[in-house]
């Protein structure tokens, strides 16, 4: 069965939702260029909302490990959600917080995928993400989705999720075409950027169980 994280979340009358309609996990990004960051006040917040069953990923651009360290101090995270970081990065916070480590890998050609073979023995899980442009403030979290078809066949080195523009609309269509086993989205489940969407939310996560 198909389970899904819903991400950005930074309200307790989203979060609770998001949990209620059965997320598997929910995540906080710790990105202050982001219309969803938290700070470490709201991650605790929040955190303290969310029951044992359901995980809490902290999203992470690049983190030095200062601000790994405060964030999964006041949010007891369950997973690290790193994007842009090279394997002997994603391996020393593997190593230093001892905590499950997902590394985004950014996709917009077949031969992006192969990037995941580099996090093999340092990354529990790879999530597929569409490339976001250079000039882009963000590295993920922009509604961008790639070619699905480019993972048809792809012998995936480690358990992976799908993400990068998916919405209640295609997220069905699209875990039937990858075979996804964990789905992840933000915008797509939001009224506006940063702004999540309780009817959006229990959509989604209907679609995906459906
Ligand atoms: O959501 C953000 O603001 C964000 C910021 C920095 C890195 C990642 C971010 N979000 C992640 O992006 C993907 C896809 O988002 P979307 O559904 O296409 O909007 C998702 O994994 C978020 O965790």
């Amino acid at each position: 069965m198909t389970t899904a994280k819903i991400c950005g979340l930074s309200t307790p009358v989203t979060l609770d939702p998001a949990i209620r309609h059965g997320a598997s996990h929910v995540g906080f990004v710790f990105f202050p260029a982001s219309p969803r960051h938290v700070t470490f006040a709201k991650a605790a917040e929040l955190a303290a909302r969310v029951p044992g069953h359901v995980a809490k990923v902290g999203v992470f651009v690049d983190p030095e490990d200062d601000m790994l360290e405060q964030a999964v101090g006041s949010a007891a995270l369950d997973v690290l959600q790193l994007h842009k970081v090279t394997p002997p990065r994603a391996a020393a916070i593997r190593a230093k917080f001892g905590i499950e480590t997902w590394v985004a890998v950014a996709v917009r050609t077949r031969d992006d995928l192969e990037a995941a073979h580099g996090f093999v023995g340092v990354a529990d899980r790879i999530l597929y993400d569409a490339k976001t442009p250079d000039s882009a403030a963000l590295p993920g979290g922009m509604g961008l989705r790639f070619d699905w078809d480019l993972l048809e066949g792809f012998r995936h080195p480690l358990p992976w999720a799908l993400s990068g523009g998916l919405d209640p609309a295609n997220v069905a269509e699209a875990i039937r075409r990858t075979g996804a086993e964990l789905v992840d989205v933000s915008s797509g489940v939001e009224s506006e950027p940063g702004k999540k969407d309780e009817t959006k939310i229990a959509a989604f996560l209907r679609a995906v169980t459906a």
